[in-house]
C-alpha cells in the first residue's frame, strides 16, 4: 500500500517534469512561444503599475494563461504533424492552418480584452 502510494508520487513528479520539459522545448524552439512569453510578462507588469483589481487580474491570468496553453497545443499539432507527413498534404496543411487560427482568434480577443481592461487606467493615468 505504501510502496504503492509511493510510485504514484514518482509518477505524479514524473509529469510535472514531462510537461516543463515540454514548456521549456517549446521556448527553446519556437519564437511565437518567446513572443507570447515576453507579451505575458509586460502584461503583468503594466497589470502591476496600475494596480489593477482582483477581477481585473482574475481575466488578465486567464487570457495569459489561455494564449500560452494554446500556443503549447499548436505546437504539439505542428509536431505531430511533421511526424506523421513530411511531404505535402492537404490535412497536413488543413491540421496546421486551423490550429493557427485557433491561436489567432484568441490573440485578436486577447487584444480587444486587453484594451477594455487597460484602456481606463491609460485614461485616468493621462487625466491627471
Ligand atoms: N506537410 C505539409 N503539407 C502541407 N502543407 C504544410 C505541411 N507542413 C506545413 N504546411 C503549411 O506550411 C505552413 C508553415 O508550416 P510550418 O511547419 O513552418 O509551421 P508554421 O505554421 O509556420 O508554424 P510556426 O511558425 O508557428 O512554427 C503551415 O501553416 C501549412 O499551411
Amino acid at each position: 500500500m505504501g510502496s504503492h502510494g509511493k510510485r504514484k508520487a514518482i509518477s505524479l513528479l514524473d509529469s510535472f517534469s514531462f510537461a516543463i520539459n515540454g514548456i521549456r522545448i517549446a521556448l527553446l524552439t519556437e519564437r511565437n512561444m518567446r513572443i507570447h512569453l515576453f507579451s505575458s510578462v509586460i502584461v503583468i507588469g503594466s497589470s502591476i503599475f496600475f494596480s489593477i483589481s482582483t477581477i481585473e487580474w482574475l481575466i488578465v491570468l486567464i487570457v495569459i494563461g489561455g494564449m500560452l496553453a494554446l500556443e503549447l497545443v499548436n505546437t504539439a499539432i505542428e509536431r505531430v504533424v511533421d511526424l506523421v507527413t513530411e511531404e505535402f498534404h492537404p490535412f497536413a496543411k488543413q491540421a496546421k492552418d486551423m490550429a493557427a487560427g485557433a491561436v489567432f482568434i484568441y490573440a485578436i480577443i486577447s487584444v480587444v480584452i486587453g484594451m477594455i481592461v487597460f484602456w481606463p487606467h491609460i485614461l485616468k493615468l493621462l487625466s491627471f
